[in-house]
């Protein structure tokens, strides 16, 4: 008997008869004497349907309301669940975020969860019930509902999985497992059998969307045992490991992610003087935008060109801040680009072998992708370039390192 964690997705409940297929799975690990406690999201595209209703009353909601109106696509999901779980004879009870209860600060739509009482679980589980509970919310030390950040119920899922100290959190989604890169994109993309939480959180946090990268912090940190696996079709999926030793069989490259969720910033010839980055970055970042990457080209007739990225969605706002600092910065021109791409490419192997970044390099060359923008740090390579390179480019670094090849 185990105690298993399972966390459905908005594709897998998007429809009655994908809850009731996900109730059927549920019951199949009951027969075989596991307690279960589940974690659903929204129904598919519901979660954006209610964020548009809001933008339709106000241009910009109040934190507060939006976390109400948003949290309730996950209330919908955990009641149906429940309802197919007892039709099948199968003892279950929905919860809310707020009613287990799963604690937050009062951060509205990005809160963290600070506590979580897991005594009505135990409760349930101990009577041989199912506990069907909300993803995606908490509430606050007063009582409001919050809720975590996009993606965030598979955040709830390993948060739960801590606090029960699970054997297992199984994360169930459209695909069977974590891929070298979005099967969406490469057709010839591979499962991995395993990817170390490091990979993982670098992967999640350079756009690939499988996991919140909340979700593997937490995982990591509190020594969860993850897996990611597909609700429609049998199979192992992907477990997430600990990084033991590095191990020399493995690839150097464990996968590609990519964004395009960025957009790029050049100040043109501002004064190349101590101080004129911060005086750049300084006005950016207390419009609280944050910024990825940064690049200072070597100064020329004292001027020099400064280019750094933020998400896509405060490109205008970054602009204005910009723009509102233009005369400290001595009225330099300023020119934006929303239509980039990132691509990272991402593998512990790196620590240990050189000449990844310059194989990168060669091989965006030889498709006559110009490269932009470079980052690097242990164990990723990132650049820009042009969003409409994005799918050539990825296929062409797929190949050339191989990912495509079962691992030896
Ligand atoms: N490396 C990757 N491996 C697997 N899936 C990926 C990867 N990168 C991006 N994805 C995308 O993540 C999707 C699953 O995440 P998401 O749509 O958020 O699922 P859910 O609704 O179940 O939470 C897949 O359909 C896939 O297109
Ligand atoms: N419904 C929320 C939470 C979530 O995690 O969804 P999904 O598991 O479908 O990514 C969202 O859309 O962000």
């Amino acid at each position: 008997m185990a105690l298993i964690v399972q966390k459905y997705g908005g594709t897998s409940v998007g429809t009655v008869e994908r809850i009731q297929a996900v109730a059927e799975r549920v019951a199949r690990f009951r027969e075989r004497g596991d307690q279960v406690v589940v974690v659903v999201s929204a129904m598919s595209g519901e979660t954006n349907r209610l964020i548009e209703l809001a933008n339709g009353v106000h241009d910009n909601p109040p934190a507060r309301e939006m976390d109400v109106l948003v949290s309730t696509g996950e209330q919908v999901t955990i009641a149906l669940l429940s309802m197919a779980l007892q039709k099948l004879n199968v003892g279950a009870r929905s919860y809310t975020g707020g009613q287990v209860a799963i604690r937050t600060d009062n951060t509205h739509s990005k809160a963290r969860i600070e506590e979580i009482d897991d005594r009505k679980m135990r409760a349930d589980l101990d009577a041989g019930r199912v506990c069907v509970v909300a993803g995606f919310q908490g509430i606050d030390q007063d009582g409001n509902i919050t809720t975590l950040g996009r993606g965030g119920s598979d955040t709830t899922a390993v948060a739960l999985a801590a606090a029960l100290k699970a054997d297992e959190c199984q994360i169930y989604t459209d695909v069977d497992g974590v891929y070298t890169t979005d099967p969406r994109v490469v057709d010839t993309a591979r499962r991995l059998d395993s990817i170390t939480f490091e990979e993982m959180l670098e992967m999640a946090s350079l756009g690939s969307k499988v996991l919140q990268i909340r979700s593997v912090e937490f995982a990591g940190k509190y020594n969860v045992p993850l897996r990611v696996l597909s609700s429609f079709q049998e199979g192992p999926g992907t477990l997430i490991t600990v990084d033991d030793e590095v191990d020399m069989e493995k690839p150097v490259i464990s996968g590609i992610a990519f964004t395009r969720d960025e957009a790029k910033i050049t100040v043109r010839g501002a004064p190349d003087t101590p101080g004129i980055a911060f005086k750049i970055l300084g006005p950016v970042s207390d419009a609280n935008i944050e910024v990825d990457m940064i690049v200072q080209n070597v100064g020329a007739d004292g001027a020099t060109d400064f280019t750094f990225t933020v998400h896509r969605n405060d490109f205008a706002k970054a602009k204005e801040a910009l723009k509102q600092a233009a005369e400290e910065l001595g009225n330099p021109e300023i020119i934006g680009d929303d239509k980039i791409a990132k691509i990272s490419l991402v593998g512990v192997g790196m620590r240990s072998h050189a000449g990844v970044a310059s194989k990168m390099f060669q091989t965006l060359a030889a498709e006559g992708v110009n490269i932009t923008m470079i980052s690097t740090s242990e164990i990723k390579v990132s650049v820009v370039v042009a969003e409409k390179y994005l799918e050539l480019a990825v296929r062409a670094l797929h190949q050339a390192f191989e990912l495509d090849q079962p691992a030896a």
